[in-house]
Order: structure tokens, then C-alpha cells, then sequence
């Protein structure tokens, strides 16, 4: 049974923001305002079954039944490329606390390298959304939600905008317990383990090339 539910956000307005992204044309300016655009739109469909609790409230004219989370996720991007959605989706969910994982995949054995983790030292009982813009072979996602579940998290939501299939196929193998949002499933990997079509490098589209 899989523990890997998939929700390919593809909006017309999702498709056009990704497809400004992937035009090489786009300069790291434009490249992070899409991207902006674009973890509204994931983390508008993400949040969608979150428990709200009620609330009465007074408006000008009369009492009413008001909602408001009954517990904002804590919001985790993975450095560098993450750090491009932190700021919406913390906007969106203004009472959520944020924690940091970093990595950086070494780009002639594909596997994730952590440079640093700054997340409470307990998270059971807490829901994680993680953003991080692509899941290639997945080792990043993989080494990140593994962080979390190692601190009790059971459950995480994974924001990205690409998804390969194979990243995908890993973190169902993993049988780490994820609903993963992207606007996109590619249709692959080359040989350099670059998303194709793609986008690209995020960090460096976003940040420049380190
Ligand atoms: O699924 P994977 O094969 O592990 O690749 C995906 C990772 O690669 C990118 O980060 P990168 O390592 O380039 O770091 P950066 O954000 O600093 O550029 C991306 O943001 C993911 O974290
Ligand atoms: O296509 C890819 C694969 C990994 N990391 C990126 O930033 N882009
Ligand atoms: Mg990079």
C-alpha cells in the first residue's frame, strides 16, 4: 500500500508560472517572482484539508462562526533552492514556526550532502511542509523527511514544482509517510541527474552559480 499520495498541481496559472521558470531566457530576478507565484498556488492546494477550528466573532453587524487553523504546520525549506518558497508560504501561514535543513547533492555521485539542520528537537504530533522546487533521485527529499521522522514527525506534506519519476519511485520506497504537491511529474532524469525538460540548477537560477 502506498504511503506516497501524489497531487500534480497543474492550473493553467500553475503551467504558466513553471513555464517562465524552465525558459532559459529568465533571468534569476523573474526566475524567483514565478516561483513565488507558483508555491501560492502549492501551498493554496496543500493546506486545503487542514483541521480548522472555530472561533465566534463579532463583525460590524453581527456574531458569526469564525475558522482559523487548529495548527499551522511548521514550515521547512531545504537550502539553498527552498529558501525561494520560504517566504510565501510562511506569508500564507503567518502563525507557522519555520525550521531549516541544508544540503547541497554532490554532482558527481548525485548524493545529498548536509551542511546544516536548525528543527525542534521534538516533532511529534506536528505536521511538516517541507518546500524544496525539485525532486530529482529523491536523495535529498529522502535525507531531509528522514531528519524529520527520526524527530517523531509522522506527518509531511512535500512542496516542490518538478517531480521526476524515478525521485518519486524512491521516496515510495523510502515508506516514509508523505503527500507530496508539485506542478509538474517530467519525464525524466539525464545523465548529469538533471530534471528533464526541467528548469534547470534552482539554487542558481534563483541565487546565481556557486
Ligand atoms: O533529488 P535530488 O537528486 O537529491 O536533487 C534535488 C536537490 O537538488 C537541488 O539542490 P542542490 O543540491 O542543487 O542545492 P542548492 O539548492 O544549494 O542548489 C534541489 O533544490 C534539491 O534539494
Ligand atoms: O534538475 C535538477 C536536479 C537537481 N537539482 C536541481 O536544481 N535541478
Ligand atoms: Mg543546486
Amino acid at each position: 500500500m502506498s504511503r506516497v499520495q501524489l497531487t500534480v498541481v497543474d492550473h493553467p496559472l500553475a503551467r504558466a508560472r513553471l513555464s517562465r521558470m524552465r525558459d532559459e531566457r529568465t533571468d534569476n530576478a523573474a526566475f524567483r517572482a514565478a516561483l513565488r507565484e507558483l508555491t501560492q498556488m502549492l501551498v493554496y492546494e496543500a493546506t486545503r484539508d487542514l483541521e480548522i477550528a472555530e472561533e465566534p466573532i463579532t463583525t460590524p453587524v453581527t456574531t458569526t462562526t469564525g475558522y482559523r487553523l487548529a495548527a499551522p504546520p511548521l514550515i521547512v525549506p531545504v537550502l539553498r533552492a527552498g529558501l525561494g518558497m520560504a517566504d510565501t508560504a510562511h506569508g500564507m501561514l503567518p502563525e507557522s514556526q519555520m525550521g531549516f535543513v541544508g544540503l547541497a547533492r554532490n554532482e558527481e555521485t548525485f548524493q545529498p550532502e548536509a551542511y546544516m539542520a536548525s528543527l525542534p528537537e521534538s516533532l511529534v504530533g506536528r505536521h511538516v511542509f517541507v518546500l524544496d522546487p525539485m525532486l530529482a533521485t529523491g536523495g535529498s527529499l529522502v535525507h531531509c523527511c528522514t531528519l524529520l521522522t527520526d524527530r517523531g514527525a509522522t506527518e509531511i506534506t512535500v512542496l516542490c514544482t518538478l517531480a521526476a519519476p524515478v525521485g518519486l519511485e524512491r521516496l515510495e520506497q523510502s515508506g516514509l509517510p508523505l503527500r507530496v504537491f508539485t506542478a509538474s511529474v517530467d519525464q525524466g532524469l539525464n545523465d548529469k541527474a538533471y530534471i528533464v525538460p526541467g528548469l534547470g540548477d534552482a539554487g542558481d537560477r534563483q541565487f546565481g552559480a556557486v
